[in-house]
């Protein structure tokens, strides 16, 4: 796997010191987990809404779709043996098996996105995580959402009314296991309320895109203030 671009210019937070040096910002990868149903689609739709630099990265998967899933909007629905090929011919980023299903990334848009300078938000799982921090870990910002209670995930599963009764049993029970990742994560957040998690999130974003580390051409651009100075 390919590590992120490390220089993607990010024109929001440009900024050119007297001698025109201009400072850049490294393209980010921010991801969000959580057991099912705890509020991941919810809040990254709301955090694409809000913020024009932010790319969704559409996962592949073998999954069929959900009444309301739009084909290339919220996945790319495909069949075992498309999926495998993309595994074979490296075209996607991680994958993984979730459930009973294949889930990936596809490789190419996300590194246009990030060669454009736009952030990427993933919304994968902690094996997909695992995979990027391996391969990318300064461009990663990874965020877990955890319901206020074990009640209260399955209340959300069943609210959602769309997937079969089985398919909800199944996804509490695989809850214990995904939640137990947690400590592999930058940031933990409770969706309680929900518009209190998505300003969460957007303050993350909004922090880690200052962070010193993602600025390229800093020291040219404080040395160009200088010139300038006298
Ligand atoms: N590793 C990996 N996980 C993914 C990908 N796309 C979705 N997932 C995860 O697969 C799990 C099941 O997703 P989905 O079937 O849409 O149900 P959801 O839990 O309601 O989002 C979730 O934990 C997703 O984060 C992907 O491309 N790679
Ligand atoms: N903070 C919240 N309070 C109440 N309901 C929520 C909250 N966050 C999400 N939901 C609802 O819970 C259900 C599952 O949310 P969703 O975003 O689909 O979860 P995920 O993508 O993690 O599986 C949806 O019906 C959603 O509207």
């Amino acid at each position: 796997m390919t590590a992120a671009p490390t220089d993607t210019a990010a024109p929001a937070s440009e900024a050119a010191a007297g001698s025109g040096t201009r400072i850049r910002r490294r393209g980010l990868m921010l991801v969000l987990s959580s057991p099912s149903g705890a509020g991941k689609t919810t809040i990254s739709r709301a955090l694409l809404e809000r913020d024009d630099n932010l790319a969704m990265s559409v996962s592949v998967t073998t999954r069929p779709a959900r009444p309301g899933e739009v084909d290339g909007r919220d996945y790319h629905f495909i069949g075992v043996e498309t999926y495998k090929r993309m595994v074979e011919r490296s075209e996607l980023l991680e994958h993984a098996r979730v459930f009973d299903n294949f889930y990936g990334t596809p490789r190419g848009p996300v590194m246009d996105s990030l060669t454009a300078g736009h952030d990427v938000l993933f919304d994968i799982d902690w094996q997909g995580t695992q995979q990027l921090a391996a391969n990318a870990r300064d461009d990663l910002v990874s965020v877990f959402i955890l319901p206020p209670t074990v009640e209260e995930l399955e209340r959300r599963l069943r609210g959602r009314a769309q997937d079969p009764e089985e398919v909800v049993r199944k996804r509490m029970a695989k809850a214990a296991d995904e939640m137990s990742h947690w400590p592999e994560y930058d940031y933990v957040i409770v969706n309680t309320d929900v518009e209190s998690s998505i300003r969460s999130v957007a303050a993350i974003l909004h922090a880690e895109r200052l962070k010193r580390a993602r600025q390229v051409g800093l020291a040219e651009f404080v040395n160009g203030m200088r010139g300038a100075e006298g």
